[in-house]
């Protein structure tokens, strides 16, 4: 609390600033409208669409084809920019690169560099001291469960820990904020189940913002800490609804699996996504 001095010598400013950057959203959406093309070709994809999106929060978007998901991972990621409204990370205009770590449904990773390169390059773009780079890789590496791979192309990898290797690159830029469109979607579901099991817990451990892109419902609810359903295209929010499971970084995904509340939230969620594709 501060005191009457406080206020007179302008202490005040810096609590009130301090108070201000505890509020600010990592990521805030206001009366968004997207739209590609122009004239009798334009097709408008999203909105008016608001949302904030709160540090640490794994927010999952859903909905059916068209809905505009992507578009709206895209705006944030600064890779298009809003026909209408406003979007901001950190209190800031999006730009590629600079706020998010991105992984897509490909891995796109450099074939031609070792999984250790593809990581140390996104740590050399971060500013990471060459010196402290091979340490670093391995860090990310064990965080991914691809300890000990540093040496290995990307074509000796499988698909599933080429992935893993996109996220260690994505994690690698020390963003706060990761923004994932159908990372897992190319996976074979035992492969698919084990790479959300540590992106659970990687999250969880973190407390890195996400913001994730699925067509699956049971994703939606085992990752997210809330999911947004969006209305078919162009797509505003038709449910949101926060996911209050345990998570404690060791849990264990069977039992979270067979909770009450998972049937109960896969049910709500799967009944709103099933309603804004009719
Ligand atoms: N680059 C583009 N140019 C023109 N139209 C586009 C472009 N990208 C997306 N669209 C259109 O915008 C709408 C929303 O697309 P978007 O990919 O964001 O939806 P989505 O919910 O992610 O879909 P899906 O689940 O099928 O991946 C669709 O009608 C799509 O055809």
């Amino acid at each position: 609390m501060p005191s009457p001095d406080d206020l007179r010598t302008g202490a005040a400013d810096g609590v009130r600033e301090a108070a201000t950057a505890a509020v600010t959203p990592a990521v805030s959406v206001r009366g968004v409208t997207h739209r590609y093309g122009r004239g009798a070709d334009a097709v408008t994809a999203l909105g008016p669409l608001s949302l904030d999106v709160p540090a640490g929060e794994f927010l999952v978007l859903v909905g059916p084809s068209g809905s505009g998901k992507s578009t709206l991972l895209r705006l944030i990621a600064g890779f298009e920019h809003a026909t209408s409204g406003d979007v901001t990370v950190h209190g800031g205009t999006p730009e590629p690169g600079r706020q998010a770590g991105v992984v897509f449904q490909q891995p796109r990773l450099f074939p031609w560099r070792t999984v250790g390169e593809n990581i140390a390059l996104a740590l050399r773009y971060a500013g990471v001291p060459r010196a402290e780079r091979p340490a670093r890789v391995e860090d990310l590496l064990e965080r991914v469960g691809l300890a000990g791979t540093a040496g290995r192309r990307t074509w000796q990898i499988s698909g599933g820990q080429q992935q893993r290797v996109a996220i260690a690159r994505a994690l690698a830029g020390g963003k706060d904020l990761l923004l994932l469109d159908e990372p897992f979607a190319a996976l074979d579901a035992l492969t698919r189940e084990r790479l959300q099991e540590d992106l659970r817990t990687v999250s969880a451990r973190t407390g890195i913002t996400s913001v994730l892109v699925t067509h699956s419902v049971d994703e939606a609810v085992f990752l997210g800490t809330r999911a947004v359903v969006l209305s078919a295209g162009p797509g505003t929010v038709a449910l949101d609804v926060r996911i209050s499971l345990p998570r404690t970084g060791n849990d264990d995904p069977d039992g979270l699996r067979g909770l009450p509340e998972y049937a109960a939230l896969r049910a709500e969620i799967g009944a709103a996504v099933r309603d804004a594709a009719r």
